[in-house]
């Protein structure tokens, strides 16, 4: 059920270089939901999610949680409320993946560092939910990439956070394994978590988001319901496609095909 504002980003603005990466961008987003961050290669998606894992700082805006600036928490308070899976799944050398996904507990537990019982289970529950639980003595570098991708939530799971951001989660995975992490969305925050999730696979996202940020070239192009975002005039903007964009023929949510390139400078700017 979506619950209450949980985090609000109000103009926040990233500058890179003498770029500007992400461009005055404001929203808010409620526990409990899914919120999915699509648009073209290069948008500044994985900036924006860096911003709310307080690993970008904004030069200018502010980004809240739970109503607090995150400018003034320490990384230890903010590992707690928010847990985050790259894009880029750079593992840490030698780990098995029960050491990694334990890992996932560390920002919880006490002044000495030791995992306990509960942690365990918890970590244990994880490698379960994401069907890596036969994995879990192998050492994490021998693993494939979309075994890797499936580890990597399953720590973030193990943090049991309040936010949890996905920089392209599906990306690496099979059709099968596309809906094990669709599923898991949908339980995660059917238990009030809100999920923030960068993801290309435009049907993926109508299928699991509450809501779509369409963004592009860092601005913020379209903010609402999947079928109001994915509309060809504002995809033929974005991405620079000419798409059909239909109702699907068994599920209750849409079918997008990208036709023809065209020119991004269209209508909308
Ligand atoms: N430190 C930086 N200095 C200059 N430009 C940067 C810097 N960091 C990122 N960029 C640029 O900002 C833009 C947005 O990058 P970002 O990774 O946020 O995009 P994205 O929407 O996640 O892209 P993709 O879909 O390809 O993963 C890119 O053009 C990138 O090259």
């Amino acid at each position: 059920m979506i619950g209450s504002t949980l985090l609000e980003l109000t103009e926040v603005t990233v500058i890179g270089g003498d770029t500007t990466i992400v461009d005055r961008v404001t929203t808010t987003a409620a526990a409990g939901s899914v919120i999915g961050l699509i648009g073209p290669n290069g948008a500044g998606k994985s900036t924006l999610l860096r911003t709310v894992t307080g690993t970008v700082r904004p030069a200018a805006g502010s980004v809240l949680i739970d109503g607090r600036p995150i400018r003034g928490w320490s990384a230890r308070e903010l590992a707690r409320a928010v847990a985050f899976v790259p894009q880029n799944t750079n593992v840490d050398f030698g780990f098995t993946v029960r050491d990694v996904v334990l890992m996932g507990r560390h920002p919880h537990l006490g002044r000495f560092g030791v995992e306990g019982p509960a942690d365990r289970e918890l970590a244990e529950a994880a490698l379960e939910r994401t069907g890596t639980a036969r994995l879990a003595d192998r050492v994490i570098t021998t693993l494939s990439g979309g075994e890797r991708q499936l580890v990597l939530i399953a720590k973030a799971l193990a943090q049991q956070p309040r936010i949890l951001v996905l920089d392209e989660p599906v990306s690496a995975l099979d059709l099968r394994h596309q809906l094990t992490v669709l599923r898991l969305i949908e339980a995660v925050a059917a238990t009030g978590c809100l999920v923030v999730v960068a993801i290309h696979d435009l049907e993926l996202a109508a299928r699991c988001c509450d809501r779509l940020l369409l963004l592009d070239r860092g601005r913020l192009l379209a903010d609402g319901p999947p079928a109001e975002v994915l509309r060809p005039d504002l995809i033929r903007a974005a991405f620079g496609v000419e798409a059909s964009v239909r109702p699907h023929p068994d599920l209750n949510t849409i079918t997008v095909t990208a036709l023809d390139a065209v020119d991004r400078e269209g209508e909308l700017r």
